[in-house]
């Protein structure tokens, strides 16, 4: 690892008071909760969750008061599946389905380079941070051979917006002409994907316990990348240490094209090439049945349940709670900004309960299992339980700091209930690593305008340059 972002070395400590506190802190749905409590932030870590005013024994001198009265401290969220190139291309191909989509984008795509990256990934980032996300993954699949230094560019803008991130180096080697659906405009050779994605993980990827970049891999899905790369792809990062994911289970197509090119469900198929184990996430896994759930489970693969998205090309509606029940770590993901259009993850969890109670009745799911899978069960997906994705001493300071006392939430009591089912409220404070990134509704590490005056331009050349 030689280029790890790293943080400023002095923030001053932060402490939280007079807020409700919702910890997620324990192995239950919610952990405890404090109607009126505080949360001490120092040296990147939460010092203090508690009732009430914190002892004035733990507040350093120099340390910053926010009053939180009228808000709700929660775990910052954690989004599990992005695609923040998409930024660029949001609102293409309204109508169509996954497949029609993929294809009228990939030429698209295919003009990308490290500065449209970096803007995209600006943009994408400021507007997670201001729905209280604090850790993101980014599946970044489109490499074309001029396009510089694309992951370099990513991890610039997550530092520069101070978000937590796990950046995958995706790839696609499966093209148009042995079957796959990508063209093979856009699709890289499979010793150039090794290679760049051992060179990533070598330049970037940093296990340590308050790592702010923690780098996986990510082949992009069955219909885009050779069952060798799979293989390949899984053996490398168990060499390496790191994560795996993939698109899984997303459309009827995918199902079709399993069935026609390998004679298996999409789950069994990745299981023929190696992808089981607890260092695996998929995102979507929507079309599985009782017996993919249970391979699921008894594997410890985790999901990334991303509804709107979902919703959005009409792939289907995920069986959480029949995955949750099996004991699947499920996380929420906001998925492509270009299927996405909204790319806020605070709308995830209001969905998630949406949907399971609209296909599974009222007590299909409740709100503090969707704010669980919003914070505890996107930190498992990410292999990061115990070190973020809870309120408690110990963890890194990554804090959601929401409003829930205008006219909008008054009159809900539950804290809870406010979050997840009220409208989304506004952001009083975001922190990463006990570093402030939102206040009150503003991002204040980067030029938000500026970023979006960025993306207008880099949107506008890489249309004109696809024709
Ligand atoms: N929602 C999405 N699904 C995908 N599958 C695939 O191969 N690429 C994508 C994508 O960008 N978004």
């Amino acid at each position: 690892m030689t280029a790890s972002p790293t943080m400023p070395a002095a923030i001053r400590p932060v402490l939280i008071e007079n807020c409700a506190v919702v910890t997620m802190d324990g192995p239950g749905v919610a952990g405890a909760e404090y109607p009126d409590g505080h949360v001490l932030l120092d040296g990147g870590r939460i010092v203090a969750v508690g009732r009430g005013r914190c002892d004035p024994a733990l507040v350093p001198a120099d340390a910053e008061r926010v009053d939180g009265t009228g808000c709700v401290a929660t775990p910052g969220l954690i989004n599990t599946h992005h695609h923040l190139y998409q930024w660029l291309t949001r609102g293409l191909a309204v109508d169509s389905t996954l497949f029609e989509w993929l294809t009228t984008l990939y030429p698209v795509w295919a003009g990308i380079d490290a500065d449209d990256v970096r803007t995209a990934a600006l943009g994408g980032l400021a507007h997670l941070a201001l729905g209280g996300c604090t850790t993101t993954t980014d599946h970044h699949y489109v490499v074309p051979a001029d396009a510089g230094d694309v992951f370099a560019a990513e991890i610039s803008a997550a530092a520069a917006v101070g978000l937590r991130f796990h950046p995958t180096r995706g790839s696609m080697d499966l093209g148009r002409r042995d079957g796959g659906l990508p063209p093979d405009s856009v699709v890289e050779s499979t010793d150039a994907i090794l290679a760049g994605t051992a060179d990533v993980i070598d330049r970037f990827h940093d296990p340590a316990p308050d790592s702010m970049c923690r780098i996986a891999v990510a082949p992009c899905s069955p219909f885009s990348v050779t069952s060798d790369l799979m293989r390949i792809s899984a053996e490398l990062a168990r060499e390496r240490g790191v994560r795996l994911h993939t698109h899984l289970a997303e459309t009827d197509d995918e199902e079709v094209f399993c069935r026609e090119r390998f004679g298996s469900t999409p789950m069994e198929y990745m299981e023929s090439v190696g992808w089981v184990g607890p260092d695996v996430w998929f995102a979507h896994s929507i079309h599985l049945d009782d017996a993919a759930i249970a391979a699921m489970a008894a594997g410890g693969m985790a999901a990334a349940h991303c509804p709107v998205s979902n919703c959005r090309v009409g792939a289907g509606i995920a069986r959480v709670p029949a995955m949750l029940a099996a004991g699947i770590p499920v996380g929420l993901g906001v998925d492509g900004s270009a299927s996405n259009e909204s790319g806020v993850l605070w709308e995830e969890m209001h969905t998630a309960l949406l949907l399971a109670r609209g296909v599974g009745g009222p007590r299909a799911m409740d709100v503090r299992t969707a704010l669980r899978m919003a914070t505890v069960g996107g930190a498992r997906a990410l292999g990061r339980d115990g070190e973020i994705g809870r309120l408690a001493p110990g963890y890194l300071a990554d804090v959601a700091l929401w409003r829930v006392d205008a006219p909008t939430h008054t009159a809900i009591d539950d804290p809870v209930a406010a979050l997840v089912l009220g409208s989304r409220p506004p952001m009083a404070g975001v922190w990463v690593q006990g570093r402030r990134v939102v206040d009150a509704d503003r991002v204040v590490t980067v030029d938000a305008e500026a970023v979006s005056r960025d993306v207008v331009a880099a949107r506008r050349r890489l249309l004109a340059k696809a024709g």
